[in-house]
């Protein structure tokens, strides 16, 4: 029986891999090098360097094939390689869409090679579909969505964006940053993008111990692309970490089922709070509906404005359980201040400029016991608003 017969979660947990000594899990080929049989032979063997590929990598490759079912995947050294990779395969001058409402690191590299590398990049509100209908055109290169945003849990229309820039342009390139989602919960190739990528240093890997990310297309040209400047660079994953993503992989669906579980009731607990809270799991999320006909689950990641940044700070700094961290997709929950954390890359105007919220607080759910982190959060809040009450 192929794979591609077996259901996701079944796809997660079995690694196809040959082993002449058949070791059940597959090795670790930690070798720069591999000999020739021959000078003749080098051309037709498919090892001789790790950069240009290793066999733990390509394990792990044909296993995120399987599990995202799409034809091509390549596995890098971080989520941000994936953009760098991409971007470096424009010419000056191209034109490219990207959100106003992005991920800070996404923000940052878009920035730079619209200045270093003359990229013609244009932010909008990618949220606002008849706004896209309008920028979009014949000249649009690439369009980098992502969906729902971090941290402000907006929601793109994948699909109708998708159709309307390959109507327009049927060479323009979307692309779609899935990290928050994993194609457990999101497949952006079966919306129409042309290139899936995620940082796997969150859900894919799951324990915060590696950087890693994955790129996947079903277009042979983009992949021949993608690889080129993956061999050409070196930002191909390393074997020891391609062998901890195989592992972190297996237990995805059910990290993954328990953390939006808990999430789920974090969102329902703070909302009873009084706190504003931005979480497409909730049934008042204006975009709940939209969310749901494009993704399966709501992930685990939400966020909550307080109505005051010191308020804010006081929460982050009485809690517990949660470390204060950026990053999400691990075990162990995490809580942020994103303006000063995860989206700090970016100019603090652009950001004034964006109405980014100051007290926007980022909770990254975990698998703790949730009376646990209801307790914590609890705790925190009380302390926190009676420093504040006796402030005033
Ligand atoms: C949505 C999103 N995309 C991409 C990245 C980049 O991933 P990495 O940190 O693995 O480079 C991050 C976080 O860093 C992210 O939150
Ligand atoms: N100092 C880092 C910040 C990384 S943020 C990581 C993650 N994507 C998140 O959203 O928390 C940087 O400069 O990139």
């Amino acid at each position: 029986m192929g794979n591609q017969n077996y259901n996701i979660n079944t796809r997660i947990v079995k690694v196809g891999h040959e082993d002449s000594n058949k070791a059940s899990i597959p090795p670790i080929y930690q070798s720069t090098t591999f000999k020739a049989d021959s000078i003749d032979a080098l051309s037709t063997q498919e090892y001789d360097y790790t950069r240009s590929g290793n066999p733990t990598r390509t394990t792990l490759q044909n296993h995120l094939a399987s599990i995202i079912g799409c034809k091509h995947v390549y596995t890098v050294n971080s989520g941000m390689a994936c953009l760098d990779v991409i971007l470096s395969n424009l010419s000056p001058g191209n034109e490219v869409i990207a959100g106003t409402d992005l991920y800070g690191g996404s923000d940052r590299l878009l920035n730079f090679f619209k200045k270093r590398h003359d990229l013609n990049l244009n932010q909008y509100d990618t949220t606002n579909l008849s706004l896209m209908k309008k920028v979009i055109n014949k000249n649009t290169k690439l369009i980098l969505l992502e969906s729902p945003t971090n941290p402000l849990i907006n929601v793109i229309d994948v699909k109708a964006i998708t159709s309307y820039a390959h109507k327009v342009n049927p060479d323009c390139i979307v692309v779609f940053d899935n990290t928050m989602m994993t194609p457990l919960l999101m497949n952006p190739l079966e919306l129409g993008c042309d290139i899936h990528y995620e940082s796997a240093t969150k859900y894919l890997n799951g324990h915060h111990d590696i950087m890693a990310g994955v790129l996947a297309t079903n277009r042979d040209d983009l992949a021949k692309n993608i690889f080129f400047v993956i061999n050409a660079t070196g930002s191909g994953l390393a074997p020891f970490d391609s062998w901890l993503l195989i592992r972190g992989l297996k237990t995805l669906s059910i990290r993954l089922e328990r953390e939006q579980e808990n999430c789920m009731k974090l969102a329902n607990y703070l909302q009873n709070k009084g706190f504003k809270v931005r979480y497409t799991g909730l049934k008042s999320h204006p975009q709940y509906k939209l969310h749901f006909s494009q993704a399966r689950g709501a992930g685990a990641v939400l966020s909550f404005e307080t109505g005051n940044i010191k308020l804010s700070e006081l929460i982050i700094k009485h809690v517990n359980l949660f470390s204060t961290t950026v990053s999400f997709g691990s075990v162990s929950s995490l809580i942020s201040l994103p303006l000063k954390m995860s989206h700090a890359s970016i100019d603090k105007n652009v950001l004034a400029e964006r109405q980014f919220p100051q007290d926007l607080i980022r909770l990254c759910v975990g698998i703790e016991d949730i009376k646990d982190l209801i307790a914590d959060l609890d705790q925190a809040i009380t302390l926190a608003k009676r420093q504040i009450g006796s402030k005033l």
